[in-house]
């Protein structure tokens, strides 16, 4: 199982390039697919789930280029899009079999198969509601089941987790976690602590580029020593984001306590910290928009910080 990205570049139209040159190659288990809003995650979903075609670039399956063949790969591919929409009068039972007879399953096996799978996204005893009467959750559960239904080797998943409370993102992780034990899922999102429950692979994009590549564990040697944590008055939090970049605060008795990415101490007693995931994110994010707007002639401004 191999899905290889060579120079993926689309350019939507009106002239947004949302996918730049990207190449990647994506082998078994979960890829966290980590980018803020309108980096261009859907985009490459929507090209790798092909749905939409690249302008440029070539993407292949196991040596077959999908793009002159898409067939060879919608037969083994399971997609969640965004804005996965339901029929809200049926029931999930009635919803699952209805789109299981468009993929081709009819008959004892596909009620067979639509059962396993109510049974793996606990959906059992509320398939007979419908799915109006459904909470998010619920219906992004439907969503998956509906993406399992061809049993499919490469499973995508676009920003699944949105309107999700704690605990069914929790839920939902974990499934998604024990299904890339023998495929691929491919999960995009714009919240860190989601991939960073699952992922043992993480690609970040930023503005349509591929910015970051490898492991948690990569990622975070990239912000080794580099980031602190202080506590300042409330009053100093927006002096000190114009001087650094500032990612998580916590408001305490004493004031707000800021972790601080800095290659120099950034105030008198800061203290260096061991990173997260989501300190070598935003180092990730912020690095690659300061290195554009140096490309840029400094036009589109990042915001502070005082790494390079
Ligand atoms: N069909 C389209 N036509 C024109 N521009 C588009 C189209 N689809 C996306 N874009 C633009 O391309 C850029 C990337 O969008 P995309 O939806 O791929 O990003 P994203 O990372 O998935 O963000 P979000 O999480 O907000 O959906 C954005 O600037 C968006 O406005």
């Amino acid at each position: 199982m191999r899905l290889e990205l060579a120079d993926i570049t689309k350019t939507h139209p009106g002239g947004k390039r949302a996918a730049d040159r990207v190449s990647m190659e994506i082998g078994p288990g979960v890829l966290g697919l980590l980018g803020p809003n309108g980096a261009g995650k859907s985009t490459l979903m929507r090209v790798l789930a092909t749905v939409t075609r690249p302008t440029s670039g070539r993407v292949t399956w196991n040596g077959t280029d999908i793009v002159a063949r898409p067939a060879a790969l919608r037969r083994v591919l399971g997609y969640l899009p965004q804005d996965f929409g339901v029929y809200p009068d049926l029931s999930a039972r009635e919803f699952l079999g209805y789109l299981a007879a468009v993929k081709g399953l009819t008959g004892r096996s596909a009620r067979a198969r639509v059962e396993e799978l109510m049974r793996l996204v606990n959906l059992q005893e509320a398939g007979n509601r419908p799915l109006g009467a459904y909470s998010g959750g619920m219906r992004q559960r439907v969503g998956i089941a509906q993406a399992l239904l061809n049993d499919p080797w490469l499973l995508i998943v676009d920003e699944p987790t949105v309107g999700l409370d704690p605990e069914e993102r929790m839920r939902f992780r974990n499934l998604l976690g024990e299904l890339a034990h023998d495929r691929i899922v491919i999960l995009s999102t714009h919240i860190v602590s989601d991939v960073e429950a699952v992922a043992e692979d993480i690609a970040v994009l930023a503005d349509g580029r591929l910015v970051r590549r490898g492991a948690p564990e990569e990622l975070l040697r990239a912000v080794d020593g580099r980031v602190w944590e202080a506590t300042v008055p409330a009053h100093a939090l927006a002096g000190l984001r114009s001087r650094h970049l500032v990612g998580r605060v916590a408001r305490s008795a004493e004031g707000v306590r800021a972790r601080i990415l800095s290659d120099a101490p950034p105030a008198p007693d800061a203290v260096r910290i061991r990173p997260d995931l989501e300190d070598a994110y935003l180092h990730a994010v912020r690095s690659a928009a300061a290195s554009a707007a140096g490309r840029d002639g400094g036009r589109a401004a990042p915001a502070a910080g005082t790494l390079r």
